[in-house]
Parts: structure tokens; C-alpha cells; sequence
């Protein structure tokens, strides 16, 4: 399995299955997707996240009330023979098997990979054919994600560690955003690019800078200062 990050904005995800795991599932999923979710009965989350992810009822955007709901719940129970059907009316990059029927289960993944998109087959660990992926835990301090799979074998070891990277990540986000910004700097200054990559270097491993994060971005902006200085000045 080769882990990668998949951009979502503006294609289509259709989820077979409302119950809890279709609820998670179809959450997980970028906010720029449109995301449908087929089931005969949909989990009380999902009936929210139709309202409007924001918690607005006029739907997930502005306020101006005329975007699409975030998640459109179509109700309807296909059969094995019809969810193809269903994935051509919706034409989908991405299925997503979440029924607790193991043969209507399989009829999607076939129909997906039949159709050349991807599938995320939540009721089978192991060993999957090409195109039919794995949903990882993932943390995200934003624009920082991390993504972990135990490959199928322990989804609540997944979960488990993901709750431990989250604190082990705080103020990743901030610290991508200043070394982002400082590595741009030293680039249009001219700064030789091994100095400019052991300045960099150093600051993202810097205690003082991500201390100094913590109290804000120009505390965490002075503390990287110092340590460029000190490389720049070698
Ligand atoms: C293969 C995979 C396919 C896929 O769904 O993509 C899959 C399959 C299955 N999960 C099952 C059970 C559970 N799944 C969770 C939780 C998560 N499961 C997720 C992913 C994956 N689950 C993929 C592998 C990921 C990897 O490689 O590690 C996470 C990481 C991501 C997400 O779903 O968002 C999310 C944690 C998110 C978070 O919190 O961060 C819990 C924990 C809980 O509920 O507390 C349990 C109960 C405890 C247990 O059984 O371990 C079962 C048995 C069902 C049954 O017994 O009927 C199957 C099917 C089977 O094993 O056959
Ligand atoms: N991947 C994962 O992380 C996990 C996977 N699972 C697996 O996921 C499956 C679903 O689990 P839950 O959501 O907890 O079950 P659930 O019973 O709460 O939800 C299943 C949903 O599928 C709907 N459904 C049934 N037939 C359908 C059809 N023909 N078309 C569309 N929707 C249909 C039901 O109405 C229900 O809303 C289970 O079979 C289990 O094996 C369970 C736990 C975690």
C-alpha cells in the first residue's frame, strides 16, 4: 500500500450505507466535495451534516442560503444489481461501501472498479485490488496532516495513536506557516541554498521557536530570528 493525499474539491462522493461508519466516513471527506450519501435510514449525524456542516441550516457556505447542503441524503435502498446504476447517475470519483450488507458491500466495490474509480471497502481488511483504498485516522493542524493505517489490522490501534500524535503535532500548523514564510525570504534574499536549508533546518527543530509559537506569532518570529542570525553569521 502506498500512502497519498487526494484532492476531493469538486468531484463527487457517493456513500453506500447512513449508518455510523457511512457517517464517518462521508466526514472525513474534504469540504469542497460533494458528498451523497444513499441509505433507507441515515444516523442522526448525518441527518445534522445535511443541515449544513457549518451548523447552518441554510447550508455549508456564506450564508447566503443558496449553496448546495454539504451532504445530500438520498433515500433508497439498492440491491446488488442496482447500485451501478446509482453510481452512473451520480458518477462519483470515489464509492464508499458502508452497508451492513456484505453482498451489497461487494457490488459496489465491483461496480467502482469496473468503472475505473476508486473505492474505500469499509467491511474487509486486508489484502485489496488496485483502486480499492484504505481510509487512515488522520490530525490535522492545518496546512499539517498526518495520515496512519496499521494496513487492516488494528483499526483501534489506528485510532489509539492518532489520539497521541494529535498532542504530539500542536502548533504544527503554525510552525509550517513561519518556516514556510522564512524559507521563501531567504530564497528571494539569495542566501546560498545550503545555508538557507540549515536555517531552515535549524528553526523547525528550534525548542525556543516552537515555545515561542505558543505565545504567538511574532514571540515564535523573534525566537527564529535569533537562530537564522546565528547560522547566517557562521
Ligand atoms: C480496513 C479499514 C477499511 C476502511 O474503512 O477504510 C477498516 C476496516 C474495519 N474497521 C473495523 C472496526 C473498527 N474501525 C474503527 C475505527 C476506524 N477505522 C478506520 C479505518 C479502517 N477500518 C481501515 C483500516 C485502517 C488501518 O489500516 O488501520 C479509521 C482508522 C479511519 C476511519 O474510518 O475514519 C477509524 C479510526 C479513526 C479515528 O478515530 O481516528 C474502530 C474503532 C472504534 O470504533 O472505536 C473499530 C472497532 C474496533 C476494531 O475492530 O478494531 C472493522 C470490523 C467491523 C466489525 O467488527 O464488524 C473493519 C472490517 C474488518 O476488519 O474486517
Ligand atoms: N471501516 C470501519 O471503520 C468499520 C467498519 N464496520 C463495518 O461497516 C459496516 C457498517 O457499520 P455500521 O455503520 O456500524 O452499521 P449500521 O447498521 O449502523 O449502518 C448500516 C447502514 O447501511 C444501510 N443499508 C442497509 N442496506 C443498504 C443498501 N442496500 N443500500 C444502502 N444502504 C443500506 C442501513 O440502513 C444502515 O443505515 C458493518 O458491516 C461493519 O462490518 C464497522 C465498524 C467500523
Amino acid at each position: 500500500m502506498t500512502p497519498l493525499y487526494h484532492d476531493f474539491a469538486g468531484e463527487t462522493v457517493v456513500v453506500f450505507g447512513g449508518g455510523s461508519v457511512g457517517a464517518r466516513k462521508a466526514r472525513g471527506f474534504d469540504e469542497a466535495a460533494r458528498i451523497v450519501v444513499i441509505s433507507p435510514e441515515f444516523d442522526e449525524r448525518l441527518r445534522s451534516l445535511a443541515d449544513g456542516r457549518d451548523g447552518n441550516s441554510d447550508g455549508n457556505g456564506d450564508g447566503d442560503g443558496n449553496e448546495a447542503p454539504a451532504v445530500e441524503l438520498v433515500r433508497a435502498a439498492p440491491d446488488a444489481d442496482a447500485v451501478g446504476d446509482w453510481i452512473d447517475r451520480f458518477d462519483p470519483a470515489i464509492a464508499v461501501a458502508a452497508t451492513d450488507d456484505a453482498a451489497v458491500n461487494a457490488a459496489v466495490e465491483a461496480a467502482a472498479l469496473d468503472r475505473g474509480i476508486l473505492v474505500n471497502r469499509t467491511d474487509v481488511s486486508g489484502g485489496r485490488d488496485p483502486g480499492s483504498v484504505v481510509v487512515p485516522a488522520t490530525v490535522e493542524d492545518d496546512p499539517v496532516t498526518v495520515a496512519l493505517s496499521t494496513g487492516g489490522t488494528s483499526p483501534a490501534l489506528a485510532k489509539a495513536l492518532r489520539e497521541r500524535i494529535e498532542a504530539e503535532i500542536e502548533g504544527a500548523g503554525e510552525m509550517a506557516a513561519l518556516s514556510g514564510e522564512i524559507r521563501e525570504e531567504l530564497k528571494s534574499a539569495g542566501i546560498d541554498p545550503e545555508t538557507r536549508r540549515e536555517a531552515v533546518r535549524r528553526v523547525v527543530r528550534s525548542r525556543g521557536v516552537w515555545k515561542g509559537l505558543q505565545k504567538g506569532r511574532s514571540n515564535g518570529r523573534q525566537e527564529a530570528d535569533t537562530v537564522i542570525e546565528e547560522v547566517l553569521n557562521r
